[in-house]
């Protein structure tokens, strides 16, 4: 399922495509997933054993397939369910060091501080990859422009010198 939202910082207008893949199952589809995301929110159920074995599934493909920084939030959701709980702080706080990222805990049954806590957090992310990014085209941009400086002057020298030996 793909979600469209659009937030108006007063200087940025960013348009977001949020796509919900907890129904995949099929990896080749997770992973055609993975490669069109730019950030991404990994969610487990701290009720459910599996859903923290599923996240750290989805954590080497992301290794596999993207770029070491790229932006990632762990949730830990479903908090409030106390009596059911099935994993601990310190087994999310260890897929996060390993996911080396921020982990939320929240219940989105309990309101959208938290939600909006991660979308914040992974935002904050994505806008650091994007200047990042930004800056090494520019560098690059840089060097190639340093480049063609450096033949320029080197053909004039050529030049000047094939002229020296004609007269
Ligand atoms: N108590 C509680 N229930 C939750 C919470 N989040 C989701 N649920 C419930 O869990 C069920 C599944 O929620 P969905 O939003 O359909 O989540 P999903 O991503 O499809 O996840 P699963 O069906 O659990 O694989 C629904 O009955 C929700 O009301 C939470 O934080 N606390």
């Amino acid at each position: 399922m793909l979600y469209t939202h659009k937030i108006s910082t007063g200087r940025d207008d960013i348009a977001l495509e949020i796509m919900d893949t907890a129904s995949e199952c099929e990896t080749d589809v997770i992973e055609k997933h993975i490669k069109w995301g730019d950030g991404f929110v990994v969610i487990y159920s701290v009720t459910d054993r599996h859903s923290l074995q599923r996240a750290q599934k989805l954590k080497e493909l992301l290794f596999n397939l993207k770029n070491p920084d790229f932006p990632v939030v762990l949730v830990a959701n479903k908090c409030d369910l106390l009596s059911a709980r099935e994993v601990t702080e310190d087994d999310g706080q260890e897929l996060a060091s390993q996911l080396d990222c921020m982990k939320i805990e929240l219940s989105v049954a309990e309101g959208y501080k938290g939600v909006s806590e991660t979308m914040d957090e992974l935002l904050c992310q994505l806008k650091r990859e994007h200047i990042k990014n930004l800056t090494t085209s520019s560098v690059g941009f840089e060097k190639n422009r340093s480049r063609l400086s450096n033949m320029k002057r080197a053909f004039k020298k050529r030049i000047a010198r094939s002229h020296s030996d004609t007269f």
